[in-house]
């Protein structure tokens, strides 16, 4: 039997990030994946297809150019589902060749197949061809994400009632199309659909939607869509979907209204593929959406030598916190030093505007009793902006009126899940309303709504004390250029000596 260091299922993010960092501290790797093709959801049925779905429509739409040339612009009249298809191919093909290169690279060993436990360090590989192989490991990774929640009661065809998976493979763009679900996913793929031209109605039960983002950007956010036609039926319950004899579908809501729709797309959650692991083999259970519980330092579950990562253990579920969990996990596992990571991460949702978050929302700030200031900008302030065509967009910031300190970074327009590491950066680094006052960005862009941002909430703030925190001038002599650059440090801060 194979004998390995680690022991990694699944290839997605958490998976390939824990393999190649265990890889890069020498220890023997191996990599269990089922699917055809490594990369995992991220790169097959989620992240990427989204994305790039995303930047084929609002390409092929002209949607960023609307700002200037009216609603009715296209870049091209008719676009087609095999028009959104081709470039998607593409760009799987990159990454999935990329991540092959970056395990050969590394010596990573990669088994295709089903894994499941025989016992707590070895495990068995069901193979497509119908062979068994054993392989054991000192340390195990569960890195198996999640696959859509399908209830019975959704009578799912892969045509015209979906999930998130399916869409990928419609054969024709629909004209209409009812998203059951206001998470992420519905409201990426309904808001992506709206832009081509799809009428697009959401619906969910919960009265609110996104509820971990600021309310002022969801408030800016649903006036944007129901200004372009969406309808969001939210605090509202689908109770039937049928197929029609004409191919279409009719969803009855609670409300005693009807909706006839080309397409349904369900998104109402995702459930942790554990089902097929044997976990019982490995003295493991999982909750009722298939999720594993583990150390929120360590990644280790509550059986010694076993680790989960990624979304099979829930929030945030992201490619990018999958990514950190699983590097984190390998080190503990091989016993590296692992260091936890920040407490704040950015949260980046692709929807058609974009939205992206860092910290503190302005009701989280309420809640915790923190005085605060906010500063705001719009897009539309920004040269930039007006060189865009932008009519939306606005960069919401939150300091704590104590410390002075940026708590919250919150963004809705283009190019907001870029501009948020500006904020990730000074939130994390501990830095000050001051920040953006004192320091020049490059104009004209749309990183200059900090700059706004930072002075609307410092004309209200008042400039900084005198006494325990103030400001002090001191010379930088850059001894490259030669040049003398003035900046201002606090005095709660050791001075740097001037070079
Ligand atoms: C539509 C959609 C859009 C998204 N957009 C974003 C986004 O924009 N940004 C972002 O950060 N996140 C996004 N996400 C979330 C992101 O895709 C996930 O957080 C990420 O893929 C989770 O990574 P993971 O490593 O936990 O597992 P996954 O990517 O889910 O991969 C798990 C792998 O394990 C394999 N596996 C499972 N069981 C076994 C077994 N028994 N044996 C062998 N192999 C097995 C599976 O085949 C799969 O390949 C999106 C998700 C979806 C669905
Ligand atoms: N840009 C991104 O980072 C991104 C994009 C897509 C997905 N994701 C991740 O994927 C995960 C899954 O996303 P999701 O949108 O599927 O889940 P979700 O949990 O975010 O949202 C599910 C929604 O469906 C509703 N719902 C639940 N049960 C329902 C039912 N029976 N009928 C109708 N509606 C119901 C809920 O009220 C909720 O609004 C998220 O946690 C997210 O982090 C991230």
């Amino acid at each position: 039997m194979n004998q390995y260091d680690l022991i990694v299922v699944g290839s997605g993010p958490a998976g390939r990030r824990a393999a190649i960092q265990a890889a890069k501290l020498d220890r023997k790797v191996l990599v269990i994946e089922q699917g055809r093709r490594v990369g995992g959801v991220s790169v097959h049925t989620g992240t990427i297809p989204s994305k790039t779905l995303r930047e084929t429509a609002l390409n092929l739409s002209g949607w960023r150019e609307r700002g200037f040339y009216g609603r009715s612009y296209r870049v091209k009249e008719e676009i087609s589902a095999e028009d959104l298809r081709r470039r998607l191919l593409i760009t799987l093909d990159h990454e999935v060749e990329v991540l092959e290169h970056q395990f050969a690279r590394n010596r990573v060993q990669h088994l295709r197949g089903k894994a499941s436990f025989l016992s707590t360090d070895t495990m068995e590989v069901l193979k497509d061809d119908g062979e068994a192989v054993q392989v054991k490991a000192k340390s195990i990774l569960l890195a198996v994400g999640t696959r859509p929640f399908r209830p019975d009661y959704m009578p799912f065809d892969g045509k015209t009632v979906i999930d998130s998976d399916e869409l990928l493979e419609i054969e024709k763009l629909p004209r209409s199309m009812v998203v059951i679900g206001a998470g992420v996913i519905g409201i990426e793929y309904a808001t992506i659909f709206s832009a081509l031209d799809t009428a697009v109605t959401v619906i969910d039960p919960k009265a609110t939607m996104l509820d971990f983002i600021d309310k002022e950007i969801i408030e800016d956010f649903t006036y944007q869509l129901r200004d372009r036609n969406m309808k969001l039926l939210l605090g509202q319950k689908v109770e039937k979907v049928e197929h029609l004899p004409d191919g279409k579908v009719s969803v009855t809501i609670d409300t005693g209204r009807k909706i006839i729709t080309d397409m349904v797309l369900f998104a109402a959650g995702r459930m942790g593929a554990t089902d097929s692991l044997n976990l019982a083999a490995a003295g493991l259970d999982s909750d009722n959406r298939g999720r594993l519980k583990v150390n929120p330092e360590t990644f280790e579950t509550s059986v010694p030598g076993i680790y989960a990562a990624g979304d099979v253990i829930g929030f945030p579920s992201l490619a990018s916190t999958s990514m950190e969990q699983g590097r984190i996990a390998a080190r503990v596992a091989v016993g590296a030093i692992a260091k936890e990571p920040p407490k704040y991460f950015p949260y980046g949702i692709y929807a058609v505007p974009e939205i992206s978050t860092c910290g503190l929302t302005e009701e989280e700030m309420k809640e915790r009793g923190i005085p605060y200031e906010c500063g705001i900008a719009r897009f539309r302030e920004t040269s930039r902006g007006h060189i865009m065509g932008l009519d939306h967009g606005m960069l919401k910031l939150i300091f704590s009126l104590k410390t002075r300190r940026l708590l919250g970074v919150h963004i809705i327009g283009e190019n907001a899940t870029e501009l948020v590491h500006i904020g990730q950066a000074v939130l994390n680094l501990k830095g000050t309303v001051e920040y953006f006052v004192e320091n020049t960005f490059n104009y004209p862009t749309l990183a200059e709504a900090y700059k706004i941002a930072g002075l609307d909430a410092w004309n209200r703030m008042g400039e900084l004390p005198k006494g325990d925190a103030h400001h002090e001038t001191v010379q930088l002599t850059d001894t490259n250029t030669s040049t003398t650059v003035e900046t201002s440090v606090t005095s709660e801060k050791k001075k740097t000596s001037s070079r």
